[in-house]
C-alpha cells in the first residue's frame, strides 16, 4: 500500500474536492479515508474518478443532522444531502464504508505503556529526574478531552440520530451500538497516547542541533506545533514496524513556492515509511535478531528497510532542489540514511536523536552529527531558554503541561473538516 495524498478542507473546498483537484483521475482503483461521511459534492466527483474505496469515520464533527431548532433551513439541507449520498452510494461500483477496524486487544494498553519510552518523553524525564513522567499522564489527559470533542459525540441519543441520517441504522441498536462507540473510543485514546509522546511542555521543542553550514531559508524551524504534528504523524506510524524490537515511523513533507490551496497551507505530503523487512516478505523470511547476537548471520540489520529509506521509496511526489522538504523521523537517522536524505536533496530532518554519535555493531549513528549541507533540528530545551523550565507565566500552564496558545486554539476550533452544509 502507498500512501498517494494527504488533503484537509480550506476556507473555500471541502477536503474530498481537494483530493479531486489534486490527483484528477489518478484517483482511479484508490482508497479514500474519510475524517466524516462525504457531502454529494464531493462524493460524486470521486465515484466519477473510479476510486475502489472510500471509509469513513461514524460521527458528523459539525452534527450539522441536528441543529433543527437553531437552523431549520441548513438542517434541511443536510438531510437532502444525506438522501443525494445515500442514492450516489447504491448506485456507484464503489465500496462506500464505515471506517472502523476494530483493534486487537490490548492495543490501547500497548500504546499507552510504550509511548513513554519515545525519545520526545525520555527527555524531559531525563532533564527533570524528580518530576517522573507524570506529566505525560496530563498531557494525554488534555489531548484526550480534545480528541473526544473532535471525533465523539458525547450524546448517545443524538449519535443514534446521526447513524441513522447517514443511512447507518444497523448501528443504533446494542450491542452493535455500544461496540462501535467503544471501538471510536479506543481510537481516540490510541491517538491521544501517540500525540502525549511528543507532548506541549515547557520549552522543550525541535531547535537547530549544532552549528551547520546552510543556506538561511532552509535554516528557519517550522512552527513548534506544525513540527510536533508531523512528527506525531511519524510516531503513528512507527508503531506499524515489523522490528520486534525497534518501530521508527518516517514522513515527508515538502513547502511549495506558492501557498497551495489544499488547507494545509504551503506544504504538501511527499511520502511516508516505518522500518520493516521487503515488501512481500513473510514472518520468518529474515532474521529478527539484534546486534547482541553473536552469530552475525541471524541478525536483522543486512535485511530490514529503514523507515527513511521506505519514504524515500514509496514516495508519491519529487523531491524539487528548490522547494524545502523535510523529513520527520522518530529516531536519529543512521550513517546508512544520512547519506540517502543528503543525496535525495531533503534540507531539513527533525528527529530525535537517540543513539547519535553511536557505533553499534551492525548500525551507527555517526554521521549525523557531521553532516553538513541539511538543517538538523532535534528535540531539546530551547536554547534561549536552557535554565528556565518553569514558565513565567503560571496561567500558560496546567497540570505541568503547557496549554495551547489561544489563538491556535480558536482557529483550530473553528476548522471544520468539511465546511459548508453537510
Ligand atoms: N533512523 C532509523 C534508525 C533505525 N531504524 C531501524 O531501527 C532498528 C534498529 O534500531 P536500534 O535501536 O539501533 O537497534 P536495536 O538492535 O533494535 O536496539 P538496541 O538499541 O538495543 O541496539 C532497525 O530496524 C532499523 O531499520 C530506522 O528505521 N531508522
Amino acid at each position: 500500500m502507498k500512501i498517494v495524498g494527504l488533503h484537509c478542507s480550506s476556507t473555500d473546498l471541502h477536503a474530498g474536492q481537494i483530493a479531486l483537484i489534486k490527483h484528477g483521475s489518478r484517483l482511479k482503483n484508490c482508497d479514500l479515508y474519510f475524517s466524516r461521511k462525504p457531502c454529494s459534492t464531493c462524493l460524486k466527483m470521486i465515484v466519477n474518478a473510479g476510486v475502489n474505496r472510500i471509509s469513513y469515520w461514524p460521527a458528523d464533527p459539525e452534527i450539522s443532522l441536528q441543529n433543527e431548532v437553531s437552523n431549520p433551513t441548513s438542517t434541511e439541507d443536510a438531510k437532502l444531502d444525506a438522501k443525494a449520498v445515500e442514492r450516489l452510494k447504491s448506485n456507484s461500483r464503489a465500496r462506500v464504508c464505515v471506517l472502523l477496524q476494530p483493534l486487537v486487544c490490548y492495543m490501547v494498553q500497548f500504546i499507552e505503556e510504550t509511548s513513554t519510552k519515545f525519545d520526545f518523553i525520555q527527555k524531559i524525564a531525563k532533564s527533570q529526574p524528580d518530576c517522573n513522567t507524570d506529566f505525560y499522564t496530563a498531557c494525554r489527559q488534555e489531548r484526550i478531552k480534545e480528541y473526544e470533542s473532535l471525533f465523539l459525540i458525547s450524546n448517545e441519543e443524538m449519535h443514534k440520530q446521526i447513524l441513522m441520517t447517514m443511512g447507518l441504522e444497523n448501528l443504533c441498536e446494542n450491542p452493535y451500538f455500544s461496540n462501535l462507540r467503544q471501538n471510536m473510543k479506543d481510537l481516540v485514546l490510541v491517538l491521544a497516547s501517540v500525540a502525549a509522546s511528543v507532548p506541549v511542555y515547557g520549552y522543550f521543542g525541535f531547535y537547530k542541533s549544532g552549528s551547520q553550514q546552510t543556506n538561511e531559508a532552509d535554516d528557519q524551524c517550522l512552527p513548534q506545533d506544525v513540527a510536533r504534528h508531523c512528527m506525531i504523524q511519524a510516531t503513528l506510524l512507527a508503531y506499524r514496524t515489523e522490528d520486534h524490537k525497534t518501530g521508527v515511523g518516517a514522513i515527508i513533507w515538502a513547502e511549495e513556492k506558492s501557498r497551495g490551496c489544499d488547507g494545509t497551507g504551503a506544504m504538501y505530503f511527499v511520502g511516508c515509511g516505518y522500518n520493516a523487512f521487503p515488501v512481500g516478505s513473510e514472518y520468518a523470511d529474515f532474521p529478527h535478531m539484534d546486534d547482541k547476537q553473536k552469530d552475525r548471520e541471524i541478525r536483522k540489520f543486512r535485511y530490514i528497510i529503514h523507515a527513511e529509506q521506505n519514504a524515500l521509496t514509496f514516495r508519491c511526489r519529487e523531491i524539487k532542489p528548490d522547494e524545502r522538504s523535510m523529513i520527520f523521523v522518530t529516531k536519529c537517522p543512521c550513517d546508512e540514511c544520512v547519506p540517502l536524505i543528503k543525496g535525495a536533496g531533503i534540507k531539513q530532518i527533525y528527529a530525535g536523536d537517540v543513539d547519535a554519535g553511536k557505533k553499534k555493531a551492525d548500525i551507527s549513528y555517526m554521521k549525523f552529527g557531521e553532516l553538513e549541507g541539511v538543517s538538523k533540528f532535534t528535540w531539546q530545551l530551547s536554547p534561549l531558554h536552557t535554565n528556565a523550565l518553569e514558565f513565567h507565566d503560571p496561567t500558560a500552564r496546567e497540570n505541568g503541561v503547557q496549554k495551547t496558545k489561544s489563538l491556535d486554539d480558536q482557529q483550530h476550533q473553528s476548522k471544520k473538516l468539511c465546511l459548508g452544509h453537510y
